[in-house]
């Protein structure tokens, strides 16, 4: 049985059980039905999934959500009690023998072309290549589209927040509570990962996919504490053991009355800006600091940040810091957070000098509060001391832009290439079963994205860093000339294979649907993007699933190598996708043929 086999391999069923053959819409089944009907449905077909345009104003898109699309593959299969929904659900009329053939389907003679998670990507190019009974193909369309589309848009949606935000910046996906449901929730975490977060607060997700988890505390547990009465065990031993400090309470509020004097004396450099500070808050972080001396991170802004969270954290952390323990830092949480983490940074940094406390200029500030890609470029502009970004709402709901348009379109039924017109240029399909290709320029950049026919010969280019070899100094010569001719009369190609290296050739990179938008490439290293992720009957390899932190970690490696101003948020430079000149003579060619020429009355 082909769900054994697939079983054998072991891949694992969808991370949400949801994820069932019934996750379809109506018409893949009534659709079924006909095909079945009509005896069409092993009809050999090819799909291509693929968005139409970037999102949020970009000209890249992070792509997401294969792994859970082989898996829904690879256990796609009907269990009796689905089948007998399917069966009350379609009209009586229907035949039994349809329900035998559900019975029997499963993705085994299905193929899946995929490009691998985490690329980045761009529209009109396939991310996914289904051939198969066209029957179940079309099943599968809704499931595909819906795994892919919110993973790809969250992924992207984090990359532009990491790019924004800078390298060096711990970013938290903080958004679980604001997330589209639990499958909005869990899926954002993995995304975001995946797309260059380093942490999430969502505990399911830190132990479903091993993402790092990280936290703070919330606004509730300060506000829960009325005074530093409440606190009857007051004790703290010291990092070594050696010894105990039986009030440490105590010893916090003796460190305020040190740091306001110092703040009264030396008005300018503490600001002279607090008196009493709020002791209930006093007594949430010290109650913290206890529960965890060597991870205290205090919520400042429940009171009032610079007159009350400020000292009183900078208080507990000097008691601790008696006590050889290292505070980890301070959230902000609302306000400025420009100004307020500088004047945090600066308040840190004369505790530093002042009491010779080393790194305590180095605290930790961490910014939440409705933070999205434009707040963190307006801080930057500001100037800020931000160590980490926590971002919920805006990255997990994607709110400026809510779906990635990914469609799903016939390119090729029983060998004949199929096409869908539209009034609209963009939604004209791009017919056949394809190959793409990656083509990169001399800088290492990638240039642009190539369509080809399935059976057209790959392009070519130099395997190795010409530079370093002796065929550099011919090639220069035939550059010189600028004929494919070298000194001793034998063409490239041959000079190429006579020194073991595959000739670069120069390919004609067409606009699919603008005539007059075309260009030469000759590339210096070519990647072909489609991988077999799902052999089927095929007999090729199935490329594995490699674990999420290699695929955020190609996703970071790809974002980072591509040109500066496709990246850019502002009027990026598109990205060209293009495809060869007989994929492009060809799809104009089956246009021509199948749009009906009108007649003027
Ligand atoms: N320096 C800054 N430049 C630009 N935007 C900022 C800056 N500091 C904070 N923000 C953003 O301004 C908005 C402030 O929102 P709002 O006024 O509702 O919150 P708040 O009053 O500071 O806090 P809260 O109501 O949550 O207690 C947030 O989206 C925050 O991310
Ligand atoms: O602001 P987001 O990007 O969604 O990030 C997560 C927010 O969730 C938490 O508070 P919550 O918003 O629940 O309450 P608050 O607005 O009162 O802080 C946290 O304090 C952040 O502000
Ligand atoms: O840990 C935090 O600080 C946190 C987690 C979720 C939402 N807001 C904040
Ligand atoms: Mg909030």
């Amino acid at each position: 049985m082909a769900a054994n086999g697939q079983r054998k391999e072991g891949i694992d069923g969808p991370t949400n059980p949801m994820v069932t053959p019934l996750l379809t819409d109506l018409y893949q089944f009534t659709m079924a039905y006909a095909y079945w009907k009509a005896a069409k449905h092993n009809d050999r077909a090819v799909f291509d999934l693929y968005f139409r345009r970037n999102p949020f104003g970009g000209e890249y898109t992070v792509f997401a959500g294969l792994e859970e699309c082989i898996k829904l593959i690879a256990n796609f299969r009907f269990s009796e009690d689905e089948i007998a929904f399917i069966k009350e659900t379609l009209p009586t009329s229907c035949e039994d023998g349809f329900y035998d053939y559900l019975r029997s389907l499963d993705c085994s003679d299905v193929e899946i072309h995929a490009i691998s998670e985490g690329f980045v990507v761009s529209p009109k190019i396939p991310l996914l290549r289904v051939e198969g009974p066209v029957a179940v193909a079309q099943l599968l369309e809704t499931p595909l589209v819906n795994l892919i589309n919110y993973a790809s848009l969250v992924a992207t949606n984090a990359a532009r927040h990491r790019f924004v935000a800078g390298k060096s910046k711990l970013l938290l996906e903080f958004g679980l509570r604001r997330a589209h449901g639990p499958d909005g929730g869990i899926g954002a975490s993995k995304y975001c990962y995946m797309g260059g977060f380093d942490a999430t607060s969502n505990v399911a997700a830190g132990k479903l996919f091993g993402i790092p988890l990280r936290g703070t505390h919330s606004h509730a547990f300060v506000s829960s504490f009325m005074s530093p009465d409440e606190i009857t065990e007051k004790s703290l031993h010291s990092s070594d053991g050696s010894h105990v400090c039986e009030d440490f309470v105590g010893s916090a509020q003796a460190w305020l009355s040190k740091l306001k004097v110092t703040s009264i004396q030396r008005s300018n450099l503490l600001g002279g800006i607090f008196a009493e500070t709020n002791q209930s808050e006093l007594a949430a972080f010290a109650s913290y600091a206890l529960a965890f001396p060597n991870n205290f991170l205090a919520l400042v802004d429940t009171y009032d940040v610079m007159r009350s969270g400020i000292p009183n954290f900078c208080a507990i952390a000097l008691a601790l810091h008696d006590l050889g323990y290292k505070a980890v830092g301070i959230r902000l949480d609302s306000g400025d957070l420009a100004y307020l983490s500088c004047e945090a940074r600066n308040f840190f940094k004369t505790i530093e000098k002042e009491f010779g406390v080393p790194d305590f200029g180095k605290m930790n500030i961490t910014a939440s509060n409705d933070l999205n890609e434009e707040t963190l470029d307006a801080l930057n502009k500001q100037g800020h001391e931000v160590d980490a970004f926590g971002i919920g709402t805006h990255l997990v709901t994607c709110y400026a832009q809510p779906a990635l348009g990914v469609v799903f379109k016939l390119v090729e039924i029983n060998n004949q290439p199929r096409i869908k017109l539209s009034e609209d240029v963009s939604k004209v399909s791009i017919p056949c079963k394809k190959r793409s290709y990656r083509l990169y320029g001399k800088e290492g950049y990638p240039l642009v994205d190539l369509m080809t026919g399935e059976n057209e010969t790959p392009p070519k280019y130099y395997k190795f860093p010409l530079s370093f070899h002796p065929i550099q100094l011919m090639l220069h010569k035939v550059d010189v000339y600028g004929s494919l001719y070298c000194l001793n009369g034998c063409k490239l190609p041959d000079l190429a294979a006579y020194f073991g290296l595959q000739a670069g050739e120069r390919i004609l990179c067409r606009h699919p649907f603008n005539e007059s938008k075309r260009a030469y490439v000759v590339p210096q290293h070519v990647e072909e993007l489609m991988k077999c992720y799902w052999p089927g009957r095929s007999g090729k390899v199935r490329e594995e699933l490699p674990p999420l932190k290699v695929i955020r970690e190609r996703c970071i490696k790809h974002l980072e190598q591509m040109r500066p101003d496709h990246m850019r948020r502002l009027n990026p430079t598109p990205y060209k996708v293009s495809v060869s000149a007989k994929l492009y003579d060809f799809i104009h060619f089956l246009w021509l043929n199948e749009a009906p020429v009108g007649e003027l009355q």
